[in-house]
């Protein structure tokens, strides 16, 4: 991963996780989510405890990726037949298997919601929007609905010190606004593509309520 942020980094990350039949490679996947993490920690400590959440859960992944049975997680796809056939998800309270793939992936997914939410706020505001305004809509709209009353402080806390919408502009590295707008109208759809790729396979195998 490179030290610099790039918007067009995450767009070629996003894009790369699509195979040719619409599976979702985790290698990509995951590789996007570290793009965006160190976007998050660029804007300071008050972030730190949702960037380690996700580093962590980042981790589980790739443990998964690189260990005895990491050809079956590959794709989205082949993780949730393999868990499933295999019986390693916790499906409705957490036992045997509280950090599978499936209820690990879920979570990113959720927030990947948030993020397609909130960069389409982004590439659609005035001048004179708030990132604040922008992110907290996105995330009463998404992840809001599946953390406790706590998270949701604390997020509300850290959203309070968001960089305005110049320096999101800037820290996205891709030009000037007009171009920065461009490249977020080429990424979004990408992020919805995986995004409902994803909710549908997850919702067909009743997986999106795992706890
Ligand atoms: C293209 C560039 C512009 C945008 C760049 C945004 C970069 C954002 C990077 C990461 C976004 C946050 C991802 C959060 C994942 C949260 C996963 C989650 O829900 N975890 C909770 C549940 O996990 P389990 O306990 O069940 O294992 C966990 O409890 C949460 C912990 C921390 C709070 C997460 C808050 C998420 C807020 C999303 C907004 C982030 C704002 C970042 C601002 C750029």
């Amino acid at each position: 991963m490179a030290d610099t942020f790039s918007l067009q980094r995450v767009l070629e990350t996003f894009r790369s996780s699509l195979t040719e039949n619409k599976e979702v490679y985790i290698k990509y996947y995951i590789a996007g989510w570290k793009e965006l993490v160190s976007f998050m920690n660029s804007l300071g400590n008050v972030f730190s405890f949702i960037s380690k959440d996700v580093i962590c859960k980042i981790q589980i992944l790739e443990n998964f990726l690189s260990g005895e049975n990491g050809s079956h997680y590959v794709t989205i796809q082949s993780m949730v037949k393999y868990e499933l056939e295999n019986e390693l998800v916790d499906l409705t309270k957490r036992g045997s298997h509280p950090e599978s793939g499936c209820r690990t992936l879920l979570r990113l997914h959720r927030a990947l919601r948030w993020l397609e939410l909130f960069l389409e706020r982004l590439r659609t505001s005035a001048e004179d929007s708030k990132t604040s305004v922008m992110c907290s809509d996105a995330y009463n709209e998404s992840l809001a609905q599946h953390h406790p009353w706590l998270i949701r402080k604390a997020v509300g806390v850290a959203f309070c010190a968001l960089p305005g919408r110049d320096t999101f502009f800037n820290v996205m590295n891709a030009g000037d606004q007009v171009q920065v707008v461009a490249l977020l109208g080429e990424s979004l759809p990408l992020i919805s593509e995986v995004y409902q790729i994803t909710e549908d396979l997850y919702a067909k195998n009743n997986l999106l309520e795992l706890p």
